[in-house]
């Protein structure tokens, strides 16, 4: 079975497509920077073992969209081409961000549940409008496939009521759902389930931190996520690349009644020009480390901001977690970036948190163990598959 996987970032697309029930990938691809300078497209065709390697530099890439559409044509055309009919595709698994109350498992998209996706634009206003479209441009392609929407949200159903509730009248959550989901749960399972499978322990307590463009921490017991950082939306927690994690809610306040901010511009100061952005004038972590390498005193402060968020957290779980076998590192900025690792494990002696700085500066694929010998508490870097996830439980609904 040909299952094809989109997963729409807030700045990038990935795609795979795997031949099941093997986990074999045909071909995968990244389009990054979407709608900042400089976009580029990596695609990677996957023949007799052999990796081959296409890589574009479009003038610009707008929106999601232009890029699925740039996608399509490397699937279909020219030499590497990997699909001669697009309805030899059985499956399309798509990344959906907010699940909301309504979708708390691994769903069939049909007219009715695309309707239902409507409600949820506004709880994750950069990722799920994005999905939708994803949903949109592949079911014009590839006309002969199931799509399937498999949720952020939910891995995170685990969450007990005193971790998901908010202290506000009982009947926003009656109501309206007004609650906690948490995010990136697709991710936190896989790194998760790996990390367990490499520490060889059933029994796990696990921090899980996702750092890409969006970033979340996930307190991980025994498989289940028993507490995140993202909340009713993908905007709080820690420091990302626009949003700006937790924030006061008088903020808002102030916003609206002194500086006269409608609704709209709170939640696009929130959610699309604060973060790093907001404080150093770029989003990518890259742009961000070259800045400082320049002497950027904003960037360094930004950085420590950043590091000193994710600091707090690690705290904050290892209490919820009575005790922790190790933290993982994940996503593009906590697979790549040697040095926010280090700033983030720097002085956690007190919780048996000890980094060999050697392992964390070397580069290499796959997982690996970033820690000293005597550390009581690992510290990994467990790559993140979130598509390979997908395709999983995409197979596991349809076969
Ligand atoms: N070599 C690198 N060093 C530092 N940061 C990196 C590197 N490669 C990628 N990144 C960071 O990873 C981020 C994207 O991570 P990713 O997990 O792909 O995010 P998303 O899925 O939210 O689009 C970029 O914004 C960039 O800051
Ligand atoms: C939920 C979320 O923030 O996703 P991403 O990191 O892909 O933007
Ligand atoms: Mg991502």
């Amino acid at each position: 079975m040909n299952i094809f996987v989109v997963n729409s970032g807030s700045s990038s697309i990935k795609y795979q497509l795997f031949k099941m029930p093997t986990n074999t990938p045909v071909c995968s691809g990244l389009v990054e920077r979407i709608g900042l300078s400089n976009p580029t497209i990596t695609h990677k065709v996957f023949v007799d073992g052999e990796e081959k390697v296409i890589k574009l530099t479009p003038e610009e890439l707008p929106d999601h969209e232009a890029g699925l559409k740039e996608v399509n044509t490397l699937l279909t055309e020219g030499e590497l081409a990997v699909i001669q009919d697009p309805a030899d595709i059985q499956v399309v698994g798509h990344r959906i961000v907010h699940g909301g109350e309504r979708f708390t498992t691994t769903t069939i998209i049909d007219a009715k549940v695309k309707e239902e996706l409507k409600g949820t634009f506004q709880l994750a206003p950069l990722h799920n409008p994005a999905s939708y479209l994803g949903i949109e441009v592949a079911e014009k392609i590839f006309v002969n496939a199931t799509q399937i929407g498999v949720f952020d949200t939910a891995f995170h159903q685990t969450l007990p009521p005193k971790a998901y509730r908010f202290a506000i009248p009982n009947s926003y959550y009656t109501d309206f759902n007004i609650r906690t989901y948490g995010f990136h749960g697709t991710s936190h399972k896989y790194v998760t389930e790996q990390a367990a499978d490499y520490l060889g322990k059933v029994e796990s307590k696990l921090i899980s931190i996702h750092l890409g463009n969006g970033c979340s921490m996930a307190a991980v017991n025994n498989g289940q996520s028993v507490d995140t950082s993202m909340g009713f939306g993908p905007l709080s927690g820690l420091i990302m690349g626009t949003r700006s994690g937790d924030i006061d809610a008088t903020v808002v306040f102030y916003l609206v009644n002194q500086l006269g901010y409608d609704i709209e511009q709170v939640s696009n100061l929130l959610n699309k020009r604060s973060g790093m952005l907001g404080l150093t004038g770029h989003s990518d972590m890259r742009d961000i480390t070259a800045a400082i390498e320049q002497g950027d005193e904003q960037a360094k402060l930004a950085y420590n901001l950043y590091a000193y968020r994710i600091k707090k957290y690690i705290g904050s779980y290892t209490a919820v977690l009575n005790g922790l076998d190790a933290i993982i590192f994940t996503a593009g900025v906590g697979e790549n970036d040697a040095l926010i690792r280090e700033l983030i494990c720097t002085d956690l002696e007190y919780l048996g948190i000890e980094l060999d700085t050697t392992a964390n500066s070397t580069r290499s694929k796959g997982i690996r163990e970033i820690s000293t010998a005597k550390s009581k508490v690992k510290v990994l870097i467990v790559p993140t598959n979130e598509e390979l996830e997908i395709a999983q439980q995409c197979y596991g609904l349809v076969s």
